[in-house]
């Protein structure tokens, strides 16, 4: 296949050597894309960030280095990965969070738009839909989040809008519903020891860095009573934004869309699920509700699977519940 002059500009990754950038690298050298990493490493690796792809080590807020980079390597796209993604943590340093999402987010489009970088992409959450009552949960649904993590993301969706509105900066925000899963050739996965996600939780307890699993409350108004999430396998959301760009590259319109698969599951069935790819039982127990958590999100999918030209692969939780599983047993062997 050809490429046209779009798809011959390289594309800067921020947060490139966290977990879903890296899979996003993956995803794009993979169709012979060119790339370029910018990460500050803080809870990234390096060695997350293949062999041959440059990484620019640096803030994604310092806009000289940005302009440097922009400049040096050609950078026609950017996607945009990199900040805080600790719901808690945002409520105890909302100031740190709004600096490292927002503010620095505002350096990030104010040198595209410097540069003339015309096509955006950015990783936005279901956390700024907050505690919606009806499923499933579709674009129009009223933001309203209630935490710091999630006001810090809907308010950079804010600035893509209207910079987008002011300067003919096109932008896809994917609003990303639970990710999960690592790279099904075993090339990248999550990473990061201080995790909070369930599945990277689970696979802790399996490869004995726990001792058991806490189910944060079996009580809330759901088929069994613990919380339901859409989980989307991190190949599949890399996908997504590979669609996503060449939307961008073929003079698409701006769009804000979820990204997950349309269909939950609970806290239980996730955790039968580990069980069953690991044949033995899961120490867990029952604890308390954790604080902010709604009972049930699961993503409308309608407006991303008519927009984007984009086949989701790994539609499967046990493949999402193995990948996570095969990852996390591969991290235990390298330390
Ligand atoms: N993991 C999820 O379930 C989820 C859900 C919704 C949205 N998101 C969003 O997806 C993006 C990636 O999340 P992730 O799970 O890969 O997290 P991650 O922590 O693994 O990756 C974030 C990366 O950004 C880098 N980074 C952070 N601040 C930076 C800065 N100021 N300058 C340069 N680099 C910086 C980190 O070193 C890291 O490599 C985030 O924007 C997050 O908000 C994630
Ligand atoms: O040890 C654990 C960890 C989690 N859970 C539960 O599992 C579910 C999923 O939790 P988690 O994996 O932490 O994801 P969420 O809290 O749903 O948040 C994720 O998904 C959101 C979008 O849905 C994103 O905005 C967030 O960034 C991302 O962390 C929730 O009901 C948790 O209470 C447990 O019961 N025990």
């Amino acid at each position: 296949m050809t490429m046209t002059m779009s798809e011959n500009a390289t594309v800067l990754v921020t947060g490139g050597a966290g977990y879903i950038g890296s899979h996003m690298v993956l995803a794009l050298r993979d169709r012979g894309r060119a790339v370029v990493v910018l990460d500050d490493l803080s809870t990234g690796r390096r060695s997350a960030v293949p062999d041959g792809v440059p990484l620019v080590e640096g803030d994604v807020g310092d806009k000289a280095l940005l302009a440097d980079t922009c400049a040096r390597h050609g950078i026609g796209s950017v996607l945009h990965f990199a900040g805080s993604i600790v719901v808690p943590e945002s409520v105890e340093r909302p100031l740190a969070y709004y600096r490292n999402n927002t503010v620095k987010s505002h350096a990030l489009i104010e040198a595209c738009v410097e540069a003339g970088i015309g096509r955006f992409i950015f990783s936005s959450t279901a956390a700024v839909y907050g505690m919606p009552d009806r499923l499933p949960i579709d674009e129009r649904t009223p933001l309203m989040p209630i935490n710091p993590y999630g006001s810090s993301k809907l308010m950079t969706e804010w600035m893509l809008r209207d910079a987008a509105a002011a300067y003919g900066l096109r932008y896809v925000a994917l609003r990303y519903f639970n990710v999960a899963g690592a790279d099904p050739q075993g090339r990248s996965g999550q990473v990061s020891r201080v995790a909070s996600h369930l599945i990277k939780i689970a696979a802790q307890t399996v490869t004995g860095q726990r001792a058991e699993l806490q189910i944060y409350g079996d009580d809330y108004d759901t088929p069994d009573g613990t919380c339901v999430r859409d989980y989307i396998h991190v190949s599949d959301l890399a996908d997504a934004h590979v669609a996503a760009l060449r939307h961008l590259e073929a003079g698409g319109a701006s769009e804000v869309l979820n990204c997950g698969y349309g269909r939950g599951y609970s806290v239980r069935e996730v955790l039968a699920m580990v069980e069953r790819v690991t044949g033995r039982p899961l120490p867990m127990r029952i604890g308390p509700r954790r604080a902010g958590d709604p009972p049930a999100l699961v993503a409308g999918v309608e407006r991303i699977r008519r927009t984007l030209d984009w086949t989701p692969h790994h539609d499967d939780l046990e493949t999402i519940v193995a990948s996570a599983l095969a990852w996390e047993e591969r991290l235990v062997k390298e330390d």
